[in-house]
Order: C-alpha cells, then sequence, then structure tokens
C-alpha cells in the first residue's frame, strides 16, 4: 500500500459520505501497521452537531474492531487546496496515532500536503502524563 493507493482509497471513501445537509462529503483512508485499509466518511445528522468527520469515522471503526497501531492517513474532499481537518479531528488523531505519523491531506485536483499528527496539533492535550492517562 503506498502513497497513491491510500490517497485514492480515501477518494473512493467520499462515494458513502452522508452528505444531506452539506452536500461535502469527505472521505479518510486509514493505513494499519499490518497494512489494511479502513475507510471513513462524514456522516451528518438532521442535528449538525451530532456529524461525525471522515478522519474520526475512519478511527472508530478501527478502534471498535481492535484495531489500534496506524501507519498512516490520507483525507480527502472537493477543496480548493489539501482539505484541513477540523479541531475535533486533530485531537482524536493524538490520542490513536503515533504523534510523527504521516497525514495525507488531498483534494480532487491532485494536490497533496503531507503533515504528521503533531504538526497538525501543536501543544496538544494529552493525558499520558497524569494519573489517569491513556498508557
Ligand atoms: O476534514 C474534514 C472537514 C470537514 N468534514 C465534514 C464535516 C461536515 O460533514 C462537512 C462540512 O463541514 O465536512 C470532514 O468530515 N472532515
Ligand atoms: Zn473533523
Amino acid at each position: 500500500m503506498d502513497k497513491k493507493m491510500l490517497l485514492e482509497a480515501s477518494i473512493k471513501a467520499r462515494e458513502n459520505a452522508y452528505v444531506p445537509y452539506s452536500k461535502f462529503p469527505v472521505g479518510a483512508a486509514l493505513l494499519t501497521k499490518d497494512g489494511e485499509v479502513i475507510q471513513g466518511c462524514n456522516i451528518e445528522n438532521a442535528s449538525f452537531g451530532l456529524t461525525n468527520c471522515a478522519e474520526r469515522t475512519a478511527i472508530f471503526k478501527a478502534v471498535s474492531e481492535g484495531k489500534k497501531e496506524f501507519a498512516a492517513i490520507a483525507v480527502s474532499g472537493d477543496t480548493e487546496g489539501p482539505v484541513s481537518p477540523c479541531g475535533a479531528c486533530r485531537q482524536v488523531l493524538v490520542e490513536f496515532c503515533d504523534q510523527d505519523m504521516p497525514v495525507f491531506l488531498t483534494n480532487l485536483n491532485g494536490q497533496v500536503l503531507e503533515t504528521t499528527v503533531a504538526e497538525l496539533l501543536p501543544g496538544a492535550f494529552k493525558t499520558e502524563d497524569l494519573e489517569y492517562g491513556a498508557k
């Protein structure tokens, strides 16, 4: 699974987006360290704040299946430049991914921004130093 295939999987994942309100499909493709690709799309709700973004759908799908070792994620949307994950998704990536994990952000024009989980959320809140923190 190379970068190009992961990007393509994220574009394909947009097809399942449930976006009657925004009409803005987003797709994500999460690569596990075992080489499995887990796709996610955004899923909206009449109560708008309940919307789940593509990135969080992919992460939560994976975690719910016991998969927690991730190698990369690609995200795509029909944006002018590469799509930019929201703050909630950045925080969820920080929780479950290595901080230097590659994040590939793209659009439908083939523009790709390659970044990392840490770069997406400088100064992120983490619990690992706290007594109750996730280890
Ligand atoms: O990185 C992003 C940015 C936005 N959205 C979704 C949320 C909402 O359904 C729609 C418009 O904001 O796009 C994502 O899924 N991921
Ligand atoms: Zn989000």
